[in-house]
């Protein structure tokens, strides 16, 4: 008989924590992660390089198609390869993060995408973060969640990370930023930033990611009987 491959997903808005507390349950379950916005963002960073607009639905669905992706992790470090070069850092800035989010309000270019992140699902399990694992990548999933923190917490949490990698930025722009990916995340006709049915919700606003990560740690090892 065939085993099946259990799932949790995390979806929620940028700086809510999710990558950090996959992360964590990663390290305790010794299980893989979907890292689903690299994937927005390394098309985004693709579509500036071949030069086609963001709201080119028919020019970004073969670039989708055949994006040439490379996700390489050892135990202590992970990298992204496009097209041969190295980009795990360029992909994260906020002109690319904004660009990731207009191409993924592109129902095809979503539909493009799909079946490269279901092939993350491998034993021993998989951990997905970002905005529809648990509505519409990996509906089956037998954990969900939704981790949320307000704007202004999470603009902040932006604006000391950037501080401290050297950035010179404004929280009042990286503010703006957060709230216009939000709204178009939100308010988007297709797979919508919205909690899964049944999914565990959580404020993340005045709780370390550590507090976070033991509460869904005593879900999860019930769950999985681990
Ligand atoms: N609960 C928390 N309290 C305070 N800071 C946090 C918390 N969770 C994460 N952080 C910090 O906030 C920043 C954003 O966290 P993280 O990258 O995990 O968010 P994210 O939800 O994955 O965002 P994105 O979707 O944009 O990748 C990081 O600097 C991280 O260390
Ligand atoms: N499942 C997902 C993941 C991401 N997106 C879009 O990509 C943008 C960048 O994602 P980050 O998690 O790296 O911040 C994000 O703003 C979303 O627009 C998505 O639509 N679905």
């Amino acid at each position: 008989m065939e085993q099946s491959i259990p799932v949790i997903t995390i979806d929620g808005p940028s700086g809510a924590g999710k990558g950090t507390v996959c992360r964590l349950l990663a390290q305790r379950l010794g299980w893989e992660i979907l890292d689903s916005g690299a994937i927005y963002r390394v098309l985004a960073l693709a579509s500036i390089h071949h030069q086609v607009d963001p709201s080119d639905e028919e020019s970004l669905i073969p670039l989708a198609a055949h994006l040439d992706v490379q996700f390489q992790s050892t135990d202590n470090s992970s990298q992204i390869i496009l097209e041969g070069e190295e980009v795990t850092l360029s992909i994260r800035n906020e002109e690319v993060g904004g660009v990731a989010s207009k191409i993924a309000s592109l129902p095809r270019v979503r539909e493009a995408l799909l079946r490269r992140q279901r092939a993350f699902k491998q034993l021993p399990g998989l951990i997905a973060d970002g905005r529809d694992m648990g509505t519409v990548v990996f509906p089956d999933a037998e954990v969900k969640v939704f981790l949320t923190a307000s704007a202004e917490e999470r603009a902040d949490r932006r604006f000391k990370e950037l501080k401290e990698k050297g950035h010179d930025v404004k929280i009042g722009d990286l503010l703006n930023d957060i709230k216009a990916r939000d709204e178009r995340d939100t308010n988007r006709s297709v797979a919508p930033m919205v909690a899964a049915e049944g999914a565990i919700c959580i404020d993340s606003t005045t709780v370390s990611a550590q507090e976070v990560y033991e509460q869904l740690i005593q879900v999860i090892e019930k769950t999985f009987n681990i």
